[in-house]
């Protein structure tokens, strides 16, 4: 049976003061044993918000493949371990259109993760243009292809897979609940291709795009849709207590 996983990905929102003011009011709703909540904290909140967490796990939004170097403005995933994140989610959208991400370094990214213990949450999903054209299916199958090459099947059993439609991101326009459970059923399914029953039966998939306190609960029911990544409904603790209340 997979644990849901719930997960607000702050962006570049919250300076250390609002990180620490969010952890008061949110952490003990996050106490649950049915489910597991957290939140992405931009780096400079990260140690805030490990301090604040008992309940909630807090990853990281990005890491660099290589533990040092000269990579100005870059942190690496020791400096991560450090600070104590269980999680980090790569590949974001956001982070392959604006700076550069690819499917080659989003693998480095997740290989380093899981050597040093932190679960990798991959983020993967089709531009508008792509699902006009009929090629979600497609471009789902390629990124994961790229994304989760020649990795251990343990490995890729224990990550998280966000299926995030880059449509759906930050628009109001949430996918429907019939596409959001399919492109997740195709995320596993080529788990399942590429690593076997084992690792896609234990893969938690999430979905991430426009997910509200009122919608949340209909995403939770699919069979495979096993948690979500949450953008601006994450930021404001009586919305992301509610989403938690709504899913425990
Ligand atoms: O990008 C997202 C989470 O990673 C989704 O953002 P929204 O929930 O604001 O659409």
């Amino acid at each position: 049976m997979r644990k849901p996983i719930i997960v607000g990905n702050w962006k570049m929102n919250k300076t250390m003061k609002e990180t620490k003011e969010f952890m008061e009011a949110v952490d003990a709703a996050a106490a649950s044993e049915n489910a597991t909540y957290g939140i992405g904290a931009p780096y400079t909140a990260l140690s805030t918000a490990v301090a604040g967490a008992k309940n909630l796990i807090v990853a990281a939004e990005n890491c660099h493949f290589e533990d040092t170097g000269a990579f100005t403005g870059e942190v690496s995933v020791p400096m991560l371990q450090e600070i104590g994140v269980t999680h980090c989610i790569i590949g974001h959208s956001e982070r392959r259109t604006m700076f550069g991400d690819t499917d080659e370094t989003v693998n480095k990214k997740a290989k380093r993760l899981i050597e040093a213990g932190i679960t990798p949450i991959l983020c993967i999903g089709e531009t508008e243009a792509q699902y006009d054209a009929g090629d979600s299916e497609k471009v789902i199958r390629d990124q994961l292809t790229g994304s989760l090459a020649d990795m251990c099947p343990k490995c890729v059993g224990n990550m998280v897979i966000a299926y995030e439609p880059i449509w759906a991101i930050g628009t109001g326009k949430s996918a429907s609940v019939e596409i959001a459970e399919n492109c997740c059923r195709i995320v596993r399914d080529q788990v399942r291709v590429m690593y076997g029953d084992d690792a896609a039966e234990n893969v938690r998939v999430q979905y991430g795009g426009s997910v509200k306190p009122n919608n949340i609960q209909e995403y939770m029911a699919q069979p495979d849709i096993d948690g979500a990544l949450i953008g601006g409904a994450s930021l404001k603790a009586d919305s992301f207590i509610e989403i938690i209340e709504k899913t425990k």
